[in-house]
């Protein structure tokens, strides 16, 4: 597996939002998207096996653990550190593109999956197909650019959706966040609306948070 960072943090994104998560970042993505604020782990990395990297997220108390990217789902060895997670309540961020149903996961374990709106440049990259492999625990962001982006996923929800949590989050600092409130207020959508915590609490630059 290749590795990008590993690191105890606040979980800053999903309904775990708050919660102390151990971040394992892996290098690589089948993606560029536009306004994506992670471009450090396209290609910078160190190869280590699955039981290494469940040792270095043993090195922390918590067990809380969000898989993240770089596209996760890229990494072949993947279900192997699922596994040793047996015990711990695991979060995978992943972007859309890739086809969830690889692998079924424990009952601790959950998806957070984004849907590029098109600001992104990847909405047509996107495997709809996952929206018929979600569960009820699984969540669906939609990272929010524009009032066009914030159409495109009302559509998009409209003919897909079958099951989980909806999110809207903005790219960071790119909308009004009160406009995007009150958009989905004014369409009475069933989604929940989220913002970056972390880069609230450190800004948006800080590595390792
Ligand atoms: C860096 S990505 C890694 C996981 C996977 N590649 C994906 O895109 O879901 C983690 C999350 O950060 C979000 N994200 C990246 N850049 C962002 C930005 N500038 N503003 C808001 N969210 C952003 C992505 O949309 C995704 O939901
Ligand atoms: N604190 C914190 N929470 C996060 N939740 C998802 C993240 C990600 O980059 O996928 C992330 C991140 O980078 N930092
Ligand atoms: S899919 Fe995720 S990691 Fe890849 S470019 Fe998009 S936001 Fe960045
Ligand atoms: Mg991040």
């Amino acid at each position: 597996m290749k590795v990008n960072e590993i690191f105890l943090s606040i979980q800053g994104e999903s309904i775990y939002a708050g919660f102390p998560t151990v971040f394992v970042r892996f290098s690589g993505c089948n993606l560029r998207c536009s306004y994506c604020d992670t471009a450090y782990a396209y290609e910078d990395g160190t190869d280590m096996e699955p039981e290494e990297v469940f040792e270095e997220i043993k090195k922390h108390y918590y067990k809380r653990v969000c898989v993240t990217g770089g596209e996760p789902l890229l990494q072949g060895d993947l279900e192997k550190l699922l596994v040793l997670l047996e015990d711990y309540s695991v979060t995978i961020e992943t972007n859309g593109s890739m086809d969830i149903g690889l692998f079924k996961l424990d009952l601790k374990h959950s998806y957070v999956m984004d849907v590029k709106c098109p600001s992104s440049g990847a909405s047509k990259e996107m495997n709809l197909l996952n929206f018929g492999l979600l569960s009820d625990r699984d969540e669906i962001k939609f990272v929010i650019g524009g009032k066009e982006d914030y159409e495109w996923a009302k559509a998009i929800i409209k003919e897909y959706y079958r099951k989980g949590i909806i999110t809207f989050s903005p790219v960071f600092g790119k909308i009004e966040y009160c406009d995007l409130v009150d958009w989905m207020l004014r369409d009475k959508l069933n989604a929940r609306f989220q913002i970056q915590l972390h880069k609230v609490i450190w800004g948006v630059d800080k590595r390792g948070v």
